[in-house]
């Protein structure tokens, strides 16, 4: 997967060197490109904003700069991208949108900032290529790039060879199958004792039918505690079969 991300501040993406990510770029299974926008300016400001049309607080980003970095950016002859646009009234980015963008050849991230970017510019791309304007959660960050960290991460780990272990991905909240949106269940690990505090005795019992019978309980549990809307949308039946699974 190529991802292409264009930011006034593309040191945010430092952290896209390290860990999993980091360890896919090096194998060649992403291959991330990061862009100054202000490459594209004309003026020896390097301005990229200006004052809101109809008055307002804040700045807005110019389409100018937006524009012809995503000429720049799309010029290349590797088939059409999906193009990634952060924002606090976006759709919201789930596990769901994550597993879809997984499968796509190359995504294009724009990251804005100040009070966002000239909406001409999502209309502009809009008529050429997929558009999507995402949100990572209901509360407003200062720019982008947070937002496209998040969403990075989530889509790079699901990529072939990303994380060790494949399981741990058909095994996430959220993802399709019998725990599908169940939030995570508690976790251990040696030692035993801890401070006084046991291991939960079934986890020891090598009885792996009791274990996800139990782990499913847990993370129902959980669910109901944090985020009982998310049972609303379990199928009962697949409630009802989970029980007669172990
Ligand atoms: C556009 O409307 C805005 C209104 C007030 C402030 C800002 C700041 N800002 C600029 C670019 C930008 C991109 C993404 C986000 C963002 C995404 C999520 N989930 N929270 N915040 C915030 C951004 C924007």
């Amino acid at each position: 997967m190529r991802i292409d991300i264009v930011s006034i501040f593309p040191e945010y993406f430092a952290p896209l060197d390290v860990s999993l990510i980091g360890k896919a770029r090096e194998r060649g299974t992403l291959d991330v490109r990061l862009h100054q926008l202000r490459d594209w300016t004309h003026d020896i400001h390097r301005t990229v904003d200006d004052t809101p049309y109809g008055g307002g607080p804040g700045m807005v980003m110019k389409p100018d700069p937006w524009g012809e970095a995503l000429d720049s950016v799309l010029a290349s002859d590797e088939g059409t991208p999906r193009l990634i646009v952060p924002t606090p009234s976006g759709r919201p980015f789930t596990q769901e949108v994550a597993l879809r963008l997984s499968e796509e050849p190359w995504l294009v991230f724009a990251c804005g900032r100040y009070e966002g970017i000239d909406s001409r510019v999502m209309a502009e791309y809009g008529e050429r290529l997929p558009v999507d304007e995402v949100s990572i959660g209901d509360y407003v960050l200062a720019g982008g790039e947070v937002a496209v960290l998040v969403m990075v991460e989530a889509v790079g780990r699901l990529l072939p060879g990303v994380l060790g272990n494949v399981r741990s991905v058909a095994d996430d909240s959220f993802a399709p199958g019998a725990m599908a949106n169940l939030l995570e269940g508690p976790v251990y690990t040696k030692p035993p004792v801890w401070r006084g505090r046991e291991v939960p005795e079934i986890l020891l019992s090598g009885h792996h039918g009791r274990i996800a019978r139990w782990r499913r309980d847990e993370a129902l549990r959980r669910t109901s505690a944090n985020r009982p809307e998310l049972l609303a949308d379990l199928d009962p039946d697949t409630l009802d079969k989970r029980d007669r699974e172990v």
